[in-house]
Formats: C-alpha cells, sequence, structure tokens
C-alpha cells in the first residue's frame, strides 16, 4: 500500500507497505529515510533531530548525492550536489506483487538546476522495497556536450553500537583518506575507534556490515569505490541535525562514483548506479 503523507509544515513523503517490509520516502531528494522488513529493527538510520523541511537535507536514510560527491570547487555550491534539496517528480508506484513495491521518482534540469551545473539531465531513481533494498540512479545526459560526475546513494546504517560492528570485504582496497589526503591500504575488516572517512577504489565484490545481531550485504553495481564514515566525537559536535551521542549508533557506507571513480557520460547516453541491501 502506498500512502501520500505531509507533515504540518508541508513537507511531504511516500509511506511504503507491503507483506515483507516498510519505507518512507520524502519527495524533497527521492529520500527514502526508513526501511525495515515487517518485525525487524530498521535497516537504516535516522538522527532522532533530523530537519523535514524545504532545502534543508535529512539526517539519516539515503540522501542522494549527486551531480558531484562532496565539496564542489565553487565553496557557494552546497556540499554533495542539489539533488538531494530538490523537489523530484513522483512518477509512478508499481505492486508487483503482495512482497515488492516499486517506485520511480524524477529529477529534470530546470532553470535554477543550469545556473549552477551548465547541463541538460534527467535523472531517475528506481526504488525496490521487498525483503531487499535495491535503489538504482540512472543519469542520462540530456545536453549537447559531455558530462562528468561523481555521486553516491549515501547510505546511513544503524547499528547496535560503533564499538561493535566490522566491514568485511575491503581488505586489501586501496583508499584516500579523506582526513589526511593519503592513499593508503586497507588491511583486514574495518573496526571503529576514531574518525574514519574514507573513499575505497576498485572495489567490486559484496561488502558486509556484520553487527552483533545481524549481517547486511551490500551489492552495488555501475561503481568500483565506496566511501567509509563515521564522524566519531568530535566532528558530530560540528555538526547539523546530530546529538551528541549519535555516532555511537550510526556508520556510513556509501555506493558511490567518486575521486578516480567519476563517470563521464556522452550526450543521450546514461549511467546507472545501483545499490541492494539485504
Ligand atoms: O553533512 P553532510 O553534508 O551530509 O556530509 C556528511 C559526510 O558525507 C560523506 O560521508 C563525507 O565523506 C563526509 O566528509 C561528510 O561529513
Amino acid at each position: 500500500m502506498i500512502t501520500h503523507k505531509k507533515l504540518p509544515n508541508g513537507f511531504e513523503y511516500i509511506e511504503v507497505k507491503n507483506g515483507v517490509a516498510e519505507a518512507k520516502i520524502a519527495l524533497q531528494g527521492a529520500h527514502l529515510f526508513h526501511y525495515a522488513r515487517v518485525g525487524k529493527e530498521p535497516i537504516l538510520w535516522l538522527s532522532e533531530v533530523s530537519d523535514f523541511e524545504k532545502g534543508k537535507a535529512i539526517r539519516g536514510g539515503v540522501p542522494i548525492c549527486w551531480p558531484w560527491f562532496g565539496f564542489n570547487k565553487d565553496k557557494a555550491l552546497p556540499q554533495h550536489g542539489f539533488a538531494r534539496i530538490s523537489m523530484w517528480e513522483f512518477v509512478c508506484s508499481n505492486e508487483l506483487d503482495e512482497k515488492t513495491t516499486v517506485l520511480t521518482f524524477k529529477l529534470t534540469n530546470s532553470e535554477k538546476t543550469l545556473q549552477i551545473w551548465h547541463y541538460k539531465f534527467e535523472l531517475e531513481l528506481r526504488i525496490t522495497i521487498s525483503d531487499k533494498l535495491t535503489m538504482e540512479l540512472k543519469t542520462t545526459n540530456r545536453d549537447e556536450k559531455e558530462f562528468k560526475i561523481t555521486q553516491a546513494l549515501h547510505t546511513y546504517f544503524a547499528v547496535s553500537h560503533i564499538s561493535d560492528v566490522a566491514i568485511l570485504g575491503l581488505d586489501k582496497k586501496p583508499y584516500l583518506n579523506a582526513l589526511t589526503y593519503k592513499n593508503e591500504e586497507q588491511e583486514g575488516d574495518i573496526t571503529f575507534n576514531e574518525e574514519v572517512d574514507r573513499v575505497y577504489q576498485d572495489v567490486d565484490d559484496e561488502i558486509v556490515l556484520r553487527d552483533k545481531n545481524r549481517e547486511i550485504h551490500i551489492k552495488n553495481q555501475g561503481s568500483s569505490s565506496v566511501v567509509v564514515w563515521n564522524p566519531w566525537i568530535e566532528k558530530t559536535k560540528r555538526m547539523s541535525a546530530m546529538q551528541e551521542n549519535a555516532y555511537e549508533y550510526m556508520l556510513c557506507i556509501e555506493s558511490a562514483n567518486a575521486f578516480d571513480d567519476a563517470r563521464a557520460i556522452k550526450s543521450q547516453e546514461s549511467h546507472s548506479l545501483k545499490a541492494v541491501i539485504c
């Protein structure tokens, strides 16, 4: 079942419920901010003090970073691009069976986007809610000239406690340490006891988030870079919409095309970035 909902301030979202899972997706940013299987704990983390407000990104769920990931050279432009703070069009929903709901959202260039990013584009997000969460973000170049994007499905995962989790599947992978700007290589599993902000490259395999009582598997397509991030104590204090202890209960594993994995898309061609989480 699909229900259109509105907060008292006018902020709109869609609630999805089917036989196996439920989800919530805001029209601003086509931002999925809740996904849980029936009777199970949510997979995604959402800040208890997140904004649900026009022009502000939701803190948690899956922000869509597009058409650039991270800072823009022009510091006046928004970090992680404009897609996550733009109003998307809800195109359609399709209940394939009692366990599978597919929703499609679209964003195209406008006068406003052309002022800050000088290309015509079509961006489509297909979200499939079933016992798996599937997100496919397709960028089509509708301009005459080629363009280059960096992007991410910036997934915030809920964890029982940051000191109890490990990320498997990135052993021996090269990464850019975004805190020191040094290139390093992963040794073994990733565990957390300090701030971590890394862009892994050459990722071609499944990633596993191992928690005390569950494992989450992440499989990406059209992507060979993965960002792993936990802000830890000091950065959390500086961030918007985060409670002081929030870093203990979340981490991000972001399905990306970032840094060396930027993608050039020719006129009328497309690129799809897909993540399957189960
Ligand atoms: O606060 P935001 O703009 O949502 O960014 C949140 C985080 O996103 C990514 O994971 C970056 O690697 C981090 O450096 C950044 O702090």
